[in-house]
């Protein structure tokens, strides 16, 4: 079987764990909340299909890979390893848990760091908090998701302040509930606020495709021969081979 010339891009799923980004991310590519969650061991791997500049001259078909990495403490040494070749990043905060939101700096930091150092395992340093300096000049599209809306009382809800990551990066914000899936229905604010996100990491990946190499196509994996594919549950296919090298991480 030939590969499809299908444009594909990365986007980096974090938060602290038990945030929910396992539950936003199930949310974005089925339209449905999860049912039934656990600790993200490693991490999870799944894809949506976006109609990129939808209803316009440019509209072209393309894939969203969000790698959610599993926010548990016991992988903070390794899970590094994710976080090469990303064209987009989603910050995950627990709107009722305000240390989720003032992590994210150093979330941000990790990341940032892997970048700078060009992956290199030796200048690799202990997470340290963000610094806003240390995002100048940096390109890749952000975005800042705060979830659990719903166990926010009315006033609360109706209180809630810019977060402050958000504006020190020029990244989006949305807030929203992801047990309920009228939170990320087709056509309102936030399904559209998530697409023109997704349109900016595409435009943005297109736009250094020179720097980047060749075009990527997606790969043989997303065809029915692939092993991925020829999973029968959505819980097999959203793991991939990569949590099973972290078990013993997690177990210790
Ligand atoms: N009420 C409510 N519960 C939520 C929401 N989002 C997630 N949850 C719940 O929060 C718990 C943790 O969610 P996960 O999606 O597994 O969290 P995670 O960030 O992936 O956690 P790790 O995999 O450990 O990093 C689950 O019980 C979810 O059902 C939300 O918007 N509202
Ligand atoms: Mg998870």
């Amino acid at each position: 079987m030939s590969s499809i010339d299908i444009e594909k891009v990365k986007i980096l799923v974090v938060g602290d764990s038990g945030v929910g980004k396992s539950s936003l991310v199930h949310l974005i590519c089925h339209g449905q909340p999860i049912l039934n969650t656990s600790y993200t061991i490693g991490a999870s791997l799944d894809v949506k299909i976006h109609e990129y500049k939808e209803g316009t001259p440019a509209q072209k078909t393309c894939f969203v890979e969000f790698w959610d990495i599993g926010g548990s403490v016991n992988h903070a040494n390794s899970r590094h390893i994710f976080y090469t070749a990303l064209n987009g990043i989603i910050l995950v905060h627990d709107l009722t848990n305000r240390k989720s939101h003032a992590n994210l700096g150093k979330w941000l930091s990790e990341i940032l760091q892997r970048e700078q150092n060009n992956g290199s395992e030796r200048h690799r340093t202990s997470v340290s908090e963000y610094d806003p300096e240390q995002f100048a000049g940096h390109h890749t599209p952000i975005l800042v998701v705060g979830v659990k809306k719903d166990q926010l009382d009315t006033q609360r809800q109706n209180k809630l302040q810019s977060s402050s990551i958000a504006e020190e990066c020029g990244a989006d914000e949305i807030n929203l509930n992801c047990t309920d899936a009228k939170h990320l229905a087709p056509g309102t604010t936030n399904a559209v606020k998530f697409s023109r996100f997704f349109d900016k990491v595409i435009s943005r990946r297109c736009g250094h495709s020179a720097k980047d190499g060749p075009r990527k196509v997606i790969e043989r994996r997303y065809f029915p021969r692939d092993s991925m594919s020829q999973a029968t549950s959505t819980q097999e296919r959203r793991r991939i081979s990569t949590s099973q090298n972290m078990k013993s991480l997690h177990a210790d």
